[in-house]
């Protein structure tokens, strides 16, 4: 298994490019099986999660032609997704665990054949991550869904009707799910409650373009006139605002200055309001803005909600960056259950952290030290390499895995600013 070097110390400077947005591709892939059309998604991330996806994708009968990315100079790469007949409509086990988001393909099959056989994902390290929600709203849409031997088996043989859809709780991938499963139902669906991501917003222009009416994303209520096909489309995948917040972390914790180009700081404005009180700077330029941190780091409170709050996705980074921060910070984490896994990690590296129910309370350290780390999600591993880069000494990161699910080519973007960051192969 690969493994990530760090020696600390070094200062950020110079310009990063941010790739396209995984939670974005991942229902626009999905999006191909509405129609028989070819969907050409372009900025495509080259990422672990997207070639799982993709093998899932082809296994149900999507042809797929993939161009360009960083080793012919493009950023970006372009996926052409070609889904003329569904050969399968079962996601089995083991590719679904893989990944959760496999589950997105359940709402455009069931929608286009009518009936679709879909392994539960199961839950993962920092949650249960129940699939209730996307049921629920399925059968509203006139799906017959039963659950049995770890299956979802949905049928709608007269195929699916609108229906207003009230969701109990705030849920990205059932809103993708459901938006996407309207689009080719009879009637009007409207989803109450929805989620207000930006990848919903990205989700709704690319089914737009392919011939769907989708009114209201990026606002609570979602509505979709249903359509008989959707049609040849071609859609930028949005910038990666996680991606885009992690480094502008890891910029502030360097105390380096960096221009984040190909995305917007108002993909992360709410991250961007917190971490302005913890003492980082933001300047937006043609391409996209500059981060810089002068003074000193001040602890700041931060809890994780929907968007447009704090996401979850970057509290374990301002975690790593408020290690080293003068004063206390409170972490709560409202989303998930179990997504302080990288608190360990981090007090071995030095750091003061202790977890009381939901919240941790981070009192910051003068000094990291490098230490050899691991962690059991994508987003822990990444604040790993934010305190790496500042701590004493070596930090030897183990389970790249789980980077390489989300980040594309860190180490070469990391070093390409100066950080001294290289990737160990496995023999
Ligand atoms: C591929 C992708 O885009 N992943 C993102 C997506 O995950 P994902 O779409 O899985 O997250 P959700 O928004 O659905 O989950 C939010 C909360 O709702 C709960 N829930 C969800 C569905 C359901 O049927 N029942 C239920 O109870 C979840 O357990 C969680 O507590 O949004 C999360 C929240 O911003 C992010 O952390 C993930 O990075
Ligand atoms: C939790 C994440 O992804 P997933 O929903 O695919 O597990 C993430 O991107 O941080």
């Amino acid at each position: 298994m690969d493994k990530i070097r760090i020696r600390g110390g070094r200062p950020l400077q110079g310009r990063l490019a941010i790739s396209g947005a995984k939670n974005a591709a991942l229902p626009l892939m999905a999006a191909a099986l509405l129609s028989d059309e070819t969907l050409t998604l372009t900025n495509l991330p080259h990422l672990a999660d997207i070639s799982t996806l993709a093998t899932l994708l082809a296994q149900h009968g999507v042809e797929i032609a993939l161009n360009g990315g960083a080793a012919d100079g493009a950023q970006g790469r372009v996926i052409e997704l070609t889904a003329r007949r569904i050969r399968s409509t079962t996601a089995p086990y083991d590719l679904v665990r893989k990944m959760r988001a496999s589950v997105l393909v359940l709402g455009p099959l069931v929608a286009r054949e009518g009936h679709a056989k879909v392994s539960l994902p199961g839950g993962c390290a920092i949650g249960t991550r129940p699939v209730d929600l996307h049921i629920m709203g399925l059968e509203q849409l006139g799906a017959e869904i039963e659950v049995t031997e770890g299956y979802i088996n949905a049928r709608a043989p007269n195929g699916l009707q609108g229906a207003r859809i009230v969701f109990p709780k705030v849920s990205v991938g059932a809103t993708e799910n459901l938006m996407m499963a309207a689009s080719l139902a009879r009637g009007e669906t409207v989803l109450v409650n929805a989620a207000r991501e930006p990848e919903i917003v990205d989700l709704a222009a690319c089914l737009n373009a392919m011939g769907a009416s989708i009114e209201g994303a990026g606002t609570d209520t979602i509505r979709i006139q249903g359509r008989d096909r959707l049609h040849r489309a071609t859609h930028r995948i949005v910038a990666d605002r996680i991606e885009t917040g992690t480094y502008v972390m890891a910029a502030a914790a360097t105390g380096g200055e960096v221009e984040l180009v190909g995305t917007s700081l108002h993909l992360i404005e709410a991250a961007a309001d917190v971490l302005r009180g913890a003492g980082v700077e933001f300047e937006p330029t043609v391409d996209g803005f500059k981060v810089r941190r002068t003074g000193d780091l001040v602890g700041v409170d931060v809890m994780t909600e929907p968007y447009p709050g704090f996401p979850t996705d970057l509290q374990a980074q301002m975690m790593g960056l408020m290690t080293m921060a003068k004063g206390a910070s409170m972490i709560t984490e409202t989303i998930f259950e179990n997504r302080f896994m990288h608190v360990p990690e981090l007090v071995r590296m030095g750091a003061n952290v202790t977890i009381h129910g939901a919240s941790a309370l981070v009192r910051g350290v003068p000094r990291l030290t490098g230490a050899p780390v691991m962690a059991t999600d994508l987003r822990a591993s990444v604040s790993l390499v934010i305190a790496g880069l500042v701590a004493q000494g070596e930090t030897l990161l183990n389970r790249v895995y789980h980077l390489d699910r989300g980040y594309e080519r860190l180490e070469e973007k990391l070093a390409a600013c100066g950080a001294d960051v290289t990737r160990i192969k496995a023999d």
